[in-house]
């Protein structure tokens, strides 16, 4: 382990997501066990104490891969020089709330994280927004992070995208490994659309192996997009480990690569493609290598996957011109 430390910037890191995604990126499981992680946490002042204890304990761990922690409430200290920034800090929704009832509430964080961002990260900063509403926050921060390049921004649907295939595959009795070319498109909310039309169950299409529209309109889309509020009315509380392992998934797919032959879902800023407005940040099937991610092209959206998207980006519209409204964008 030559290399130098990659500064792994999250925020929120004493909370429920951060309780388990800290150890985890300390343990190698982002960057892999010959890339040494510096990392480094923002809280809000009154959760620093409470970070202090989880600093503690991920010493206690003696991690080989981590190369030391800082901690502070400052983001514009907290972020300096960071190579990958989890936006993971905001407050969860509880029973009964939609994840737009946070608009107002968690919005005005991007504003100062992106600003921040901008300021001092380093060149090569990428950027993961999993706190909800999670596309809009995203395109909070790019919007006021000028200097950084759109593409360096993303929202986390990569735990719709690992729902959609773990029902999947428990639908046909088949592996997680089976399942290739899964897509989320649009929020990540209840609106998302997960597709399975171009979708492959060992290589043949998952819509005709499954062959029952009426599960695939009315089990397993409304399953996998309420999947959340499931969770909170089961667990009292929303989705932590599942949510830090998929905001794993994707920040190393989209460092080291997405795998040959199959794709992932990324919320990133639309160029247009699949006639979703530029610039909202939506969910979208595509390939990574080396930090760089790629819409993958040429899918054809019949009416019934055009109608879930449109809906879906109609509401990332709507969303967008709230925080425009409340002036954050
Ligand atoms: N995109 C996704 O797939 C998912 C997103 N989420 C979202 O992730 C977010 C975090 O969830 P949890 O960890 O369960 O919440 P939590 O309430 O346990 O932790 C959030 C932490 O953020 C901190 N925080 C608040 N404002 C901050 C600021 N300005 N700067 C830095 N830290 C700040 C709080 O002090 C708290 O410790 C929520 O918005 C939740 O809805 C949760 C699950 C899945
Ligand atoms: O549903 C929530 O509020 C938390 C979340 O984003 C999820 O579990 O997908």
């Amino acid at each position: 382990m030559s290399n130098s430390p990659v500064k792994v910037a999250v925020t929120g890191a004493a909370g429920q997501i951060g309780y388990s995604l800290l150890f985890r990126i300390a343990s190698g499981a982002l960057l892999g066990p010959d890339t040494p992680v510096q990392l480094r946490l923002l809280e809000i002042e009154p959760a620093l104490k409470a970070l202090e204890g989880v600093v503690m304990e991920l010493d206690d761990c003696a991690f080989p891969t981590l190369a030391g922690v800082e901690i502070g409430s400052d983001p514009n200290v907290i972020f300096d020089g960071a190579n990958l920034a989890l936006l993971v800090g905001a407050r969860p929704r509880t029973k009964g709330m939609e994840r737009g009832d946070l608009l107002s509430a968690n919005g005005a964080i991007f504003t100062g994280q992106g600003k921040a961002l901008n300021d001092h990260a380093a060149d090569d900063i990428r950027i993961g927004v999993t706190g909800n509403p999670a596309n809009t926050n995203a395109l909070i921060a790019m919007s006021n992070a000028p200097d950084i390049p759109r593409e360096r921004f993303s929202a986390l649907t990569r735990l719709d995208h690992n729902r959609a295939i773990s029902q999947l595959a428990t639908k046909l009795g088949v592996p997680v490994t089976e399942i290739t070319k899964m897509t989320i498109w649009g929020n990540h909310s209840a609106t998302q659309y997960p597709d399975l039309f171009h979708a492959e169950v060992g290589g043949r299409n998952a819509a005709e192996a499954v062959g029952d529209q009426e599960w695939l309109e009315n089990t397993f889309i409304p399953t996998v997009a309420k999947r959340g509020a499931a969770i909170i009315e089961a667990r009292g509380a929303s989705s932590a480990a599942s949510a830090a392992s998929a905001t794993i998934d994707a920040a190393r797919d989209w460092l080291k690569g997405s795998a040959q032959g199959d794709w992932i879902s990324m919320a990133v800023a639309s160029d247009g493609s699949y006639d979703v407005p530029e610039g909202l940040i939506s969910s979208f099937p595509v390939t990574t290598k080396n930090g760089e991610w790629e819409i993958v092209q040429g899918l054809e959206i019949d009416d019934f996957s055009r109608g879930k998207i449109d809906a879906s980006v109609k509401e990332l519209q709507e969303e967008r011109d709230a925080v425009k409204d409340l002036g954050l964008i």
